[in-house]
């Protein structure tokens, strides 16, 4: 069986006496579309700040493709594979589309400061692929026709697609997305979930956190259940729908009639 693309084991984060994941097992398997449910602070976004580096476990480990993760720089953990979006964007607003996503792209080129500086023949061939890297990037999310505009003038959607063709230009084999649909209009929703599935059809795996749960109930292939920093379910959409302890703390019954039975 090939490894995990992402897989956590008694992953813990405590802030002082705040406990945001509490021993949390999770394994997110290749080409999978794999969406992380809960309510407001169930620990989604500490469980991505983790596995991406952002933040630092209490305890447990992060495995990527196999691979202990014990990378702390955001650089490294591109380099392992692992990519990610924020819910709150963090785009260079003065830089052009090219620019934001270049950044990504040479983040894991692992050239470093002074060789890129010097002009070096490696760094000068990291840099040619880090652009065609990022030119693939934008034109995957549909953002060529904006390629040299500068990412503050964009519309919000357009800059929440930015954010994830900077996530993809590292050519991850996991992708992180923090609530990539905050704010779509429903006829963006759609243009996401077929963009997250041309993403795992390419080859990667996605952890989805998204509280739309008619986009995440038509997109994910599996589906895990946070509440306060604890796992209380897994399983496919129609099995998590229809999960009593779900439905108690999260979705409600209102809110799965005509999602998944
Ligand atoms: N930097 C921090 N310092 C202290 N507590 C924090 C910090 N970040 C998160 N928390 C707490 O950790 C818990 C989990 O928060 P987290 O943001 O991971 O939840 P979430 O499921 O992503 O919520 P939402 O759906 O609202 O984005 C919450 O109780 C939150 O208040």
């Amino acid at each position: 069986m090939t490894a995990p693309a992402l897989e956590t084991r008694g992953l813990t984060l405590r802030y002082g006496g705040v406990t945001a994941l509490e021993s949390v097992d999770l394994v997110v398997r290749p080409h999978t579309i794999h969406a992380l449910i809960g309510p407001n602070g169930a620990g989604k976004t500490s469980f991505i700040n983790v596995c991406s580096g952002s933040a630092s476990a209490t305890a447990g480990t992060v495995s990527v493709g196999g691979r202990t993760r014990r990378a702390r720089r955001p650089s490294d953990v591109a380099r392992c594979g692992l990519a990610r979006t924020f819910q709150n964007l963090q785009l260079f607003a003065e830089a052009t589309v090219l620019e934001n996503v270049l950044i990504g792209a040479e983040a894991q080129n692992g050239v470093g400061p002074l060789a890129s500086l010097l002009g070096t023949p490696r760094a000068r061939r990291s840099g040619r692929a880090a652009r065609e890297a990022a030119l693939a990037a934008i034109e995957f999310v549909g953002l060529a026709a904006e390629r040299d505009h500068v990412a503050g003038a964009l519309p919000y959607g357009k800059q929440r697609l930015l954010e994830i063709a900077r996530a993809l230009a590292t050519d991850p084999a996991v992708v992180l997305l923090d609530e990539p649909g905050a704010g779509f209009n429903p006829q963006e929703k759609q243009e996401l979930a077929d963009l997250v599935r041309a993403i795992r059809d390419r080859g990667a795996a996605v952890l989805l956190v998204e509280h739309d749960m008619p986009l995440v109930m038509g997109v994910a292939d599996r589906i895990s259940v946070l509440n306060f920093g604890t796992l209380i379910a897994e399983g496919t959409p129609t099995e998590v729908a229809n999960d009593p302890a779900v439905v108690d703390a999260y979705l409600g019954t209102d809110a799965t009639e005509g999602l998944a039975s």
